[in-house]
C-alpha cells in the first residue's frame, strides 16, 4: 500500500517560491487499478515524480507498506518494488532491447520469454529484441518498450505517466488490453496518469488533480459520470478546478 502524506512540493521561480503540490493526501491501497487524470499543468506527473523519488517533497511523507520511504532514492525505491515508465522514456545507448527487459526482470530470462513481452505490447519481438535502446527507436516504439520491461518487473506499484502519449490507435487498443491483463494477472497494485477515456474506464479508483490538490476522488462509477459528457476528461477536471 502507497500512502501519501501531506505532500507538498514548491519550487522556486522567478516570482519568488511557487506550490507546485499543495498538502495532497492519497492512499493506493494493494491491487488497486488507479488512475490520476486532470488539467494540464495540474501537478500529476509531479506527483509520480515523488513517489518514484526523481523528486523529494518540501515535506510531507511517503510511505509504502508501512515503510516511510521519503528519504530513500529511487534505486532502492525500485528494490522495494516501485517501477516507473516515464512519460518520455529514456534511451540508453549500448544496451540492447533484450537486456533492458532481463534487468527489468532481474533473471535469466530465455530469448521466448523476453519476446513475450514485446509481443504482449504489440512489437513484432524479433524485429526489436537484438535492437540497440537508442535514437534510431521512435518515440512510440520506446514507451512500449518501456511498458514491456515494466511489465517484466511485476513490482508490487507500477506507475505510468501518460501511456498513450506517441502511441498510434492501433497500439492504444493493444496498450488497453495490456492493462486488463495486468490487472487480471498480479496482485501488484497500477497507477496510471492519462487523459484517455477507455483508461478511466477500466480503473477502480480516479483521482483528480488539479493545481496541485486532489480535487475529486472515487470509484470509476462515482467520477465518470461526472468526467463523461464533456469534450475530454480534461475539461471536465477544468471544470472542478474552476469551481475553487
Ligand atoms: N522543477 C520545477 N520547476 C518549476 N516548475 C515546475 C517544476 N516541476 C513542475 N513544475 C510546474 O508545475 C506544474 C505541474 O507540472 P506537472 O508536470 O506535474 O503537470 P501535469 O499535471 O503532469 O501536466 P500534463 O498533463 O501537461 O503532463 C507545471 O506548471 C510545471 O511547469
Amino acid at each position: 500500500m502507497l500512502t501519501l502524506e501531506n505532500l507538498t512540493f514548491d519550487v522556486n521561480d522567478d516570482e519568488g517560491g511557487k506550490g507546485i503540490i499543495k498538502d495532497l493526501n492519497l492512499t493506493i491501497g494493494d491491487g488497486k487499478f488507479v488512475v490520476i487524470t486532470g488539467p494540464n499543468g495540474g501537478g500529476k506527473s509531479t506527483t509520480a515524480k515523488l513517489i518514484m523519488g526523481i523528486e523529494k517533497p518540501t515535506s510531507g511523507r511517503i510511505l509504502f507498506d508501512g515503510q516511510d520511504i521519503t528519504d530513500m532514492n529511487i534505486t532502492d525505491r525500485a528494490n522495494l518494488g516501485i517501477s516507473f515508465a516515464f512519460q518520455q522514456p529514456v534511451r540508453f545507448k549500448g544496451v540492447q532491447v533484450l537486456d533492458l527487459i532481463r534487468l527489468a526482470a532481474k533473471k535469466k530470462l530465455s530469448v521466448t520469454d523476453a519476446c513475450q513481452y514485446l509481443s504482449e505490447v504489440g512489437l513484432c519481438a524479433k524485429d526489436y529484441i537484438n535492437r540497440e535502446v537508442n535514437a534510431s527507436l521512435s518515440g512510440g516504439e520506446l514507451k512500449r518498450i518501456e511498458i514491456a520491461s515494466v511489465l517484466a518487473r511485476a513490482s508490487k506499484l507500477s506507475v505510468f505517466d501518460e501511456p498513450e502519449a506517441g502511441i498510434d490507435l492501433w497500439s492504444f487498443q493493444n496498450l488497453i488490453q495490456v492493462f486488463e491483463r495486468m490487472r487480471k494477472n498480479t496482485n501488484g497494485s497500477i497507477l496510471i496518469i492519462s487523459h484517455q477515456e477507455r483508461i478511466l474506464n477500466i480503473a477502480d479508483e480516479i483521482v483528480v488533480i488539479a493545481d496541485g490538490k486532489i480535487v475529486n476522488h472515487g470509484s470509476r462509477d462515482e467520477i465518470m459520470p461526472q468526467i463523461m459528457g464533456t469534450a475530454s476528461a480534461v475539461d471536465a477536471c477544468s471544470k472542478f478546478y474552476n469551481q475553487d
